[in-house]
């Protein structure tokens, strides 16, 4: 991996202690960081380079999956470490900073390859990117390269708008846009698990597939975010961004040596695929909701309203449901179900593939389910395909049996740190390209003008439950449910129905 000084703007905040400090170090132990490398942490705070240290160091003991045990190991790690105060809209600070970047560049001997990490609000972006150009910071011989997190835009216009300013100072190759649920590793091995088994290749179409159905349910609340979610709601803050990520990724159908631009390419394809929805239509195909007061784990949790920060009277919601269509020969007449909200019963985070029934109704008397390929992406990782066989024994009946297609790693690697690592390497295959976040918000731009004039009604919903029962009934009336809602379905993720572990390519 080549040299590169890792320029973090935010390094006193909680995203770096949280993921970014944990992830690097991560990344060191396992030899996946440049040999000769630096961090310059930046921030307002009066902090000197030991303070940085330190704090790094107690971010390591409280949040990363490996603690730092040997002190050898973690001082060479600390030693990359910088600090320098920069208030992000002084120009002057820039030109203090490019002097300690080329002075640590001089010492290490290395090219000057950048990596500007932006872990603050998005309403710096344009304003740093701006003094990174003209500080000459963005100048240098070696390459530059620009990692910004979400929100991306909070609609159509201001996403467009944030693109144009980005794009005067860095080229759309140079920007890695962060979506983290690219980089959970069951994702990351889904173009695998497709590519590598011709079995499953072959099933990837509406011939054979009855539906999708993509969950991502939470039982946290608003936490400490009510400024910034109250704001946003569940449209803007998952739906936009990592549903409709996991869709694509879910629907692409990539040939076997699939390079990053294919993958990209056949991503910006299902998006241009979606069928649009008119604003007076999103009703029909989207229900929103918000949490009332409820109990979570056995334990009584307040109704949204009435958490710390948020109006009374606020109408956004927490929880979305929506029927998609991708008008194509291979997905044409499959529904795509996505739904998230928080405050649910459970956190589970997955995809269900169900397969077509070609002789019987699902959940006929004789126990025969729907073949299905069900992806849980969190909190556990699995790759299970239910298919049925016949019970020994008199009645003849059918039982699920399970198949396990994946192997759990022990301790592997977070979000962050495989996305980190592909910044670091430059392998953008796992950012989201500035063509699918433009795809995903003119997609959800109707949703958000039809929410903002509610022509769709908000439903409350009881905290610690599946959302309203409205969501429900958009399966139902397409002869569906969702998979897993209750008990009897969970078979697939206990040990009830006999289990094979196989193993598969991917
Ligand atoms: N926290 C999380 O889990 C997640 C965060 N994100 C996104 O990551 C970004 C950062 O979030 P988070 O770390 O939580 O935010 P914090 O509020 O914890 O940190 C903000 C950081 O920005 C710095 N900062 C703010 N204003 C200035 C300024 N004028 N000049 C220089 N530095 C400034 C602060 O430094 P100082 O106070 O020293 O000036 C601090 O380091 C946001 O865009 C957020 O949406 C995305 C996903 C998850
Ligand atoms: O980006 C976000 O994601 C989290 C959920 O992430 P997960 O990895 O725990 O599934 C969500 O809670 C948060 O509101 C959102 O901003």
């Amino acid at each position: 991996m080549e040299p590169t000084t890792f320029v973090l703007f935010g390094a006193t905040g909680d995203l770096a202690k949280r993921k970014i400090y944990p992830a690097l170090y991560n990344l060191f132990i396992r030899g996946k960081l440049p040999a000769a490398f630096s961090v310059i942490g930046l921030g307002r705070r009066e902090w000197s380079d030991d303070t940085l240290r330190a704090n790094v160091e107690q971010s390591l003991r409280q949040f990363s999956r490996n603690k730092p045990e040997d002190a050898a190991t973690l001082g060479r790690f600390l030693e990359a470490f910088r600090y320098c105060m920069l208030d992000i809209g002084r120009e002057a600070d820039y030109l203090r900073l490019l002097d300690l970047v080329k002075a640590r560049e001089e010492e290490l001997g290395i090219p000057e390859n950048r990596l500007f990490y932006l872990s603050v609000g998005p309403e710096f972006f344009g304003t740093i990117a701006d003094n990174i150009r003209l500080s000459g910071l963005g100048s240098g011989r070696g390459w530059k390269r620009l990692v910004i997190e979400k929100p991306f835009g909070h609609d159509l216009r201001s996403a467009r708008e944030l693109n144009r300013k980005l794009s005067e100072s860095f080229a759309e190759d140079e920007i890695y846009r962060i979506d983290h649920y690219l980089g959970k590793p069951i994702v990351q091995r889904l173009e695998t698990l497709q590519q590598e088994n011709p079995v499953i290749q072959a099933l990837w179409t509406n011939r054979y597939i009855a539906n999708v159905q993509i969950t991502a349910n939470e039982t946290v609340g608003v936490e400490e975010r009510a400024g910034y979610y109250d704001r946003a709601g569940a449209l803007r803050d998952m739906f936009q961004n990592h549903l409709l990520q996991l869709l694509m990724m879910a629907a692409i159908h990539l040939p076997h040596d699939s390079s990053s631009e294919t993958v990209r390419f056949k991503k910006k394809r299902v998006m241009e695929s979606l069928e649009l929805l008119q604003k007076e239509d999103v009703g029909i195909h989207v229900v929103r909701g918000q949490y009332a007061a409820g109990s979570i784990g056995g334990k009584p949790v307040v109704g949204y309203t009435s958490e710390p920060g948020i109006a009374p009277d606020s109408r956004t919601e927490t929880f979305i449901a929506a029927r998609l269509h991708i008008d194509n020969n291979n997905w044409r007449g499959v529904p795509f179900y996505i739904r998230t909200g928080k405050r649910l019963k459970e956190k589970s985070t997955r995809i269900v593939v169900e397969f077509k029934e070609p002789v019987k109704h699902p959940r006929s008397p004789n126990g025969a389910e729907p073949n299905l390929l069900v992806i849980e992406i969190g909190p556990k990782e699995s790759i299970t395909l239910q298919l049925n066989t016949k019970e020994s024994g008199l009645d003849g009946s059918f039982k699920p049996i399970h198949i396990d297609l994946h192997a759990v790693g022990e301790n592997s690697p977070e979000a962050y740190e495989n996305l980190i690592g592909d910044a670091l390497a430059g392998d953008p295959t796992f950012f989201a390209h500035w063509d699918e976040v433009e795809l995903s918000w003119q997609w959800v731009q109707p949703i958000l003008d039809a929410f903002g004039e509610d022509l769709v009604p908000l439903h409350s919903y009881e905290a610690g439950g599946y959302g309203p029962a409205e969501s429900d009934a958009l399966l139902a009336r397409d002869g569906f449910h969702w998979w897993f809602d209750d008990k009897s379905d969970l078979k697939s993720n206990t040990n009830e129905g006999e289990r094979y572990v196989c193993q598969t390519n991917h």
